[in-house]
């Protein structure tokens, strides 16, 4: 009975599975909840760990976020209770055999001008295949000129899609290749050709679910999937409606059962944002105690797959990060400490990709996880030179910038990376302040890290000084404490040094205060 399923779903259920293969998505060390993979082991320290408070505790330890826990923060518990409650159907289980549509659309405003519908097919290729569980069985662009419309294709060519469907052996499910179907329409296809019909924003929340490790993704996922869940609850009540039962009042409450399910998941999402705030509450402490240390922090930003993993892990050397050849296999914003030339440390933030025409919801969703963008000292622009959609991908990532309302000085002091340029055969770049490298080859490296700290010394307002200490006093300690030493230069004669310094105009002046009297 359709009451019974729709009631059913939303009550706490047990063990999900993603039904995903170990390389992908490991067992699971703590929670015995879900079948996706849901701690990193790695030397990584999640945006949301306590572990900045020592420099040195920061380079040489390794934290995850449930080390340290304080009272307000949603636990683990009530993380997963959220995380596993109320999943919509389809969305992180099962396996798929997939037929993809492309509805390519030639006039109008939403025609697209920056690529072409076979890399967009592509694309959705790449995230269906993606999915351990799920392939490809066929593909089809068909052109539309009314994709506002309930069926997105007109009659003709809605038939024509119907039969092949209909003819395709196999197929358990269709990808209808927009931002987001309605839910009318999602029924309508549904109806048509009987098997699950999912679209960009379905598909996408999907490799999410499964990717998905730390509370704040856990938590920014469930939030996403709120919209998919009030579409699911317009079809379930319209089907109830022709039964004459969705619009009945129930029991005496005032309230009719659509009314009644529509506050549960209010009060759900409700639930979600106070968890999420909470967080975040703590991840601008977090913040603030970096910036106390003075570490500087340069975010790695980039299209999905283009190398950002793979490049922190080639400049830190931290063996616990784990690039894939996946789309979206990052989707928790973590640091790493790194060294630049002069002995600089900085921090290096890997951060969730982009993709052409994520639908805006999910860009919502994740917006706060951007936010330490804008925080950042500096910002590093991996590109995939290699892709055929280099260009667009760039268009893509800079105009996502924009709207997230990253700051001018941070834009225009960017440093754009040109990766994987061991795929290509000796290549130049049309772009002169590019740095080309290949981070699985760790060549160019040295390049970037000199690129970096140049900028870092000016977008911090850092200074390279020489000064002489006298080392019968604490100077130099109070040097090596204060500041990044470069070089030091013993006159044993004399019982002085020359030292070679980048420090803060802040520390510089406490410097002085403090032993030249100024
Ligand atoms: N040939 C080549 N492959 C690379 C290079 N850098 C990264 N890759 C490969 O590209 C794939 C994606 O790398 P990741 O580092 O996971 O990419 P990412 O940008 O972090 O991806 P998401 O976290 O999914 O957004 C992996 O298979 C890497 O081995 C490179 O310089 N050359
Ligand atoms: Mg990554």
């Amino acid at each position: 009975m359709k009451t019974l399923r729709f009631l059913h779903s939303r009550l706490p259920l047990g063990p999900r599975s993603c039904h995903r293969s170990a390389a992908v998505c490991r067992p699971l060390p703590t929670s015995r909840r879900s079948g996706c993979p849901s701690t990193l082991q790695s030397r990584t320290v999640a945006l949301s760990a306590p572990a900045l408070s020592n420099r040195d505790d920061f380079s040489s330890r390794s934290h995850t976020e449930e080390e340290e826990e304080d009272g307000d923060v949603p636990d683990d518990r009530e993380v997963e209770e959220l995380f596993q409650q109320q999943v919509p159907a389809g969305i992180g289980q099962g396996q798929h055999r997939v037929f993809i549509v492309h509805p390519d659309v030639k006039w109008g405003s939403r025609k697209q001008h920056l690529t072409t519908a076979e890399l967009m097919v592509a694309e959705a290729e790449g995230l269906v295949n993606t999915l351990d569980n799920w392939t490809v069985v066929d593909k089809i662009v068909l052109s539309t000129k009314t994709p506002e419309k309930k069926r997105i294709f007109g009659k003709g060519n809605f038939q024509l899609l119907t039969e092949k469907i209909r003819q395709t052996v196999g197929i358990t499910a269709v990808f209808v290749n927009v931002d987001r179907l309605s839910p009318l329409s999602e029924r309508e296809f549904e109806e048509a050709w009987g098997v699950k019909v999912f679209d960009r924003y379905s598909v996408v929340l999907h490799i999410f679910r499964c990717n998905a490790r730390t509370k704040e993704a856990k938590l920014q996922i469930s939030l996403a999937e709120i919209p998919l869940l009030r579409s699911r609850l317009k079809n379930e009540m319209a089907d109830l409606d022709q039964q004459g039962g969705g619009s009945r009042y129930i029991g005496g409450s005032g309230e009719t059962l659509y009314e009644v399910q529509q506050r549960l998941l209010k009060e759900r999402e409700n639930k979600i944002r106070s968890a999420l705030e909470r967080l975040r509450k703590k991840r601008h402490l977090l913040r603030s105690q970096r910036k106390h240390r003075e570490l500087p922090i340069v975010s790695v930003l980039g299209y999905t797959n283009c190398g950002k993993t793979t490049l922190i892990k080639a400049l830190t050397g931290d063996s616990g990060l784990q690039p894939r050849n996946q789309l979206f296999a990052t989707l928790d914003v973590t640091v790493h400490a790194g060294q630049l030339p002069s002995h600089m440390t900085v921090l290096y933030v890997d951060t969730i990709g982009f993709l052409s025409q994520l639908p805006h919801q999910l860009i919502d969703s994740f917006s706060a996880t951007l936010e330490d963008i804008t925080h950042s000292d500096l910002l590093v622009h991996v590109r995939d030179i290699s892709h055929p959609e280099t260009v667009n991908q760039k268009a893509n990532v800079l105009n996502v910038l924009k709207n997230l309302q990253i700051p001018h000085r941070l834009l225009s002091s960017m440093i754009e990376v040109h990766n994987k340029i061991d795929l290509l055969d000796k290549y130049e770049s049309p772009e002169p302040g590019a740095v080309l490298i290949s981070a699985l080859q760790e060549r160019g490296l040295d390049e970037l890290k000199t690129a970096v700290e140049q900028q870092i010394v000016k977008s911090t307002g850092k200074q390279i000084l020489e000064l002489s200490v006298n080392l019968s006093t604490p100077q130099l300690s109070w040097l090596y404490k204060e500041a990044t030493v470069q070089d030091v230069q013993v006159n044993a004669d004399e019982g002085s040094a020359v030292i070679k310094v980048i420090i803060s105009a802040a520390a510089h002046g406490r410097y002085k205060k403090l032993f030249q009297g100024g």
